[in-house]
């Protein structure tokens, strides 16, 4: 956890800008919903610059994932380091990672951009893919513990039930009582701020809860937990890389952390609802990312 101060961080405009510039390190997914394609849409949605390096070229659409063809990590070097070369970069979203040399190399890429700039380090927000909706594995099983040795360099990381289950090592929560738990677990383990979704419990209400590590002195802040009512839709791709971008691209302006989730939570839910004006797909299709902008 490099940022000291879970709740208050300068906003980009610190610096003199008031757009910060937001880069999306994921996987692609060619029909638009998930993925680099879903970050830049929700970076662009809440008013921040988006950029994205591609980890892998997924052959996928709303109903599964075909194939998957991982560039050289050679390739993904050149890809961050032209970006970070050229543009000041105020916070990161980091999505499908795939294997363990692709998170190396995301890694040493990340620690010499951070190595002298303590708090001003860019917002770093970890999505930790592993299964896509339709079951595919976008993780190699071998990677899994690389990806748990990426986890501390986050300053929220932002995994579902499935993903919380493996990083905990545990059976897949069925209550909100049993996934806390594990991301109690989880938060101490890599002594991070977890926001562990509700969305795969089939409760009305979906609820997502902040659960900070503890601190020096064994002292857990209590939970901050964001509801909202579930919406019945199947156009559900995607959402999970949505969230974690928004939440990046929101913390960049200089919102806290509760403040982004509670805002976030809102635009989703409006996203869900607004999904079915969309028609895309025979599968799980995509939200719908600019339905409060697109008014008429
Ligand atoms: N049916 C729903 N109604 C309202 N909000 C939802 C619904 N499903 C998911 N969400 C919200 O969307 C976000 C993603 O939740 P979820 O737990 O489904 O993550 P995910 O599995 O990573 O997403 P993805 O479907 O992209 O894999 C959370 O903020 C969650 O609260
Ligand atoms: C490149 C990429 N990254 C992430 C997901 C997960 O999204 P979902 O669980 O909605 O399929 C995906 N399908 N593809």
């Amino acid at each position: 956890m490099p940022v000291s101060d879970f709740s208050t961080r300068p906003a980009a405009s610190a610096d003199g800008r008031t757009i910060p510039n937001l880069l999306s390190i994921a996987g692609t997914d060619p029909t638009g919903g998930a993925g680099i394609q879903a970050d830049l849409k929700s970076f662009a949605a809440h008013r921040a610059y988006g950029m994205c390096v591609v980890t892998a070229l997924v052959a996928q659409n709303t109903e599964g994932v075909r194939d998957i063809h991982l560039p050289p990590v050679e390739f993904l070097r050149a890809q961050l380091d032209a970006v970070s070369d050229d543009v000041a970069i105020d916070g990161v979203k980091v999505g499908m990672l795939g294997t363990a040399e692709i998170i190396s190399t995301v890694a040493a890429w990340w620690d010499e951009l951070t190595q002298d700039s303590g708090a001003g380090a860019p917002v770093l927000v970890v999505d930790p893919v592993m299964v896509a909706t339709s079951g595919d594995r976008l993780l190699h099983a071998e990677a899994e513990s690389a990806l748990n040795g990426f986890l501390h360099r986050a300053d929220l990381i932002t995994p579902n039930v499935p993903e919380l289950a493996l990083l905990a090592g545990a059976e897949p929560a069925a209550t909100t009582e049993e996934l806390l738990a594990q991301a109690e677990q989880v938060a101490d383990t890599h002594h991070v701020l977890v926001l562990a979704k509700g969305g795969h419990l089939e409760d009305a209400t979906v609820t997502d809860t902040l659960v900070h590590p503890t601190d020096d002195a064994g002292h857990r802040p209590s939970y901050q937990q964001f509801e909202s009512p579930r919406v019945e839709t199947s156009s559900t791709h995607g959402t999970g890389c949505s969230v974690s971008a928004a939440l990046a691209a929101l913390r960049a302006r200089g919102l806290s952390w509760p403040e982004s989730v509670a805002q976030v939570k809102d635009w989703m839910t409006s996203s869900l609802q607004a999904a079915e004006a969309l028609d895309v797909g025979r599968g799980h299709g995509p939200i719908q990312h600019f339905a409060d902008l697109w008014t008429s």
